[in-house]
């Protein structure tokens, strides 16, 4: 290769050709790597990178993080991924039949190293080093990440890789297939995406345990299924109104403490499966937003709203206090002034006023919102899918343990406030029609 490279810059000073040949020789040898065969891609990509970078891990924490009983979720969010998974992700890692790309092994690299040996902190090699420097550059641009994390992030990457190579053990939705086995929710799959829709229309989506749990089921679903994107939509006038206040009331005095906590688990496990969602996920705000269904938006990717959607938060009004991360995002996205008048005062958002606030991503007209929305979606969905859910992974990371903490700390308030006088006085004016929020 050097000679090849000598010939081609005949006639320069000897220095000049040394480094070009070095460069070039270099060149080479990445595009040799890049169009290695897939079959034989996982042998030859261990010499350059080293065995220990084919550990397996999910960079994206779906199936793991997206689980109904409670306690499986808390013994994940707490430890993340362990040490056996991640020896099984490598193991994984081995076993793909589909080159994943030199820009995702890479990725892994940096994972298995920031997972091991935690930040980066070996010299950078030289600029004519192209492979070295691409793994160094790889590993330093994880900065701090802690390696609990990283590990995390490598088993869920290697998950994303093996479920989009392994289609056999897929749940394969059919064309506008319906999902059964929901009670209050639609779910069906078509042109790549799995439509969640919330299916109470009478009681405008009031979210029930139930219907909690459900949810969390469909999206446990759709983060393994083969579409690329999800979406959360509402049947009929509503998005939805919110946590059903019907929730609280058949409680009698000595049950309700228990209420209150095992309230707490499930909603900090509801909104769990929101931040740890795998694949873009988007909201069709078809109507209006109250509670929880406004809060959670954040967590969305994208949030497309019918203009005869409206934003409420009423918790003061009933004597709660703020979920769904939104204590820590509203104020993040809109500033402390604008996310006090939501989320301490109730001030009812317009879609117009939602959008201009960052909360909503587009305003379409409610006559042509679902022809827009789909079409736009469709488009969308027809995206590398693996490139997608990576690139959402890589925006969402940066703040998972930020959102779980305020997660888990807002579920503990709220625990406290459902016991309050304020509260139960707030829910008992609505249900016996004192009070509409
Ligand atoms: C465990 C996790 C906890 C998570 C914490 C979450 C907190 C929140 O989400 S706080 C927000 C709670 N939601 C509300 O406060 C909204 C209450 N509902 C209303 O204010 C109104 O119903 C409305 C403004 C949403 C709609 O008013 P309107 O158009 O006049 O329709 P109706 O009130 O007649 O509603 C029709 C029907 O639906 C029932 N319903 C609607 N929303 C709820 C709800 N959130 N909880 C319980 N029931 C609800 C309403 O009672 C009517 O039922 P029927 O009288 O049987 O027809």
């Amino acid at each position: 290769m050097a000679g090849v490279t000598g010939r081609l810059v005949r006639g320069w000073c000897p220095r000049a050709v040394r480094r070009l040949s070095l460069l070039l020789t270099s060149i080479l040898q990445c595009l040799s790597f890049t169009f290695l065969p897939v079959a034989k891609f996982t042998q030859p990509f261990r010499n350059h990178f080293g065995n220990h970078c084919w550990e397996r891990r999910n960079l994206f924490c779906p199936s793991s993080s997206l689980q109904v009983p409670a306690q499986l979720h808390m013994s994940k969010t707490a430890m993340g991924a362990s040490q056996k998974d991640f020896e099984s992700a490598m193991n994984q890692v081995k076993l793909l039949e589909k080159d994943p790309g030199n820009e995702v092994k890479l990725k892994l690299y940096a994972l298995y190293k920031q997972a091991t040996e935690g930040p980066c902190s070996t010299p950078k090699p030289g600029v004519f080093d192209l492979i070295n420097k691409a793994k160094w550059d790889a590993w330093n641009a994880l900065g701090n990440l802690p390696k609990e994390t990283a590990r995390q992030n490598y088993v869920d990457l290697v998950s994303g890789l093996s479920s989009s190579s392994d289609s056999s053990s897929q749940v394969k939705p059919e064309a506008d297939r319906e999902q059964a086995g929901y009670e209050t929710l639609v779910m069906t799959s078509e042109d790549g995406i799995t439509k969640i829709m919330l299916n109470r229309p009478t009681k405008m989506n009031a979210l029930t345990t139930q219907m909690y749990q459900e949810i969390m089921l469909a999206l446990e679903a759709a983060s393994k299924d083969d579409s690329t994107i999800t979406v959360l939509t509402g049947n009929g006038s509503y998005f939805s109104s919110g946590n059903d206040l019907t929730n609280f009331t058949h409680i009698s005095p000595d049950e309700i403490e228990e209420k209150a906590r095992r309230g707490a688990i499930l909603l900090r496990d509801f909104v769990g499966c929101f931040i740890d969602f795998p694949k873009p996920l988007v909201a069709a705000v078809n109507g209006p937003a109250v509670g929880i269904s406004v809060t959670i938006l954040r967590l969305f990717d994208l949030v497309y709203a019918s203009d005869r959607a409206t934003f409420h938060t009423p918790f003061s009004h009933l004597g709660q206090t703020p979920e769904g991360c939104s204590s820590y995002t509203f104020p993040k996205l809109m500033g402390p002034g604008k996310a006090a008048e939501m989320l301490i005062f109730g001030k009812k958002l317009t879609a117009a006023e939602a959008c201009a606030q960052g909360l909503v991503t587009e305003v379409f007209p409610d006559s042509t919102f679902q022809k827009e929305v789909w079409t736009r979606l469709k488009a969308y969905s027809k995206l590398p899918r693996n490139a997608l859910r990576i690139s959402k992974q890589m925006i969402r990371n940066h703040e998972k343990e930020k959102l779980h903490a305020t997660n888990a700390e807002e579920s503990r308030i709220l625990q406290e406030r459902w016991l309050s006088d304020e509260c139960m006085n707030a829910i008992m004016n609505f249900l016996s029609r004192k009070a509409k929020m």
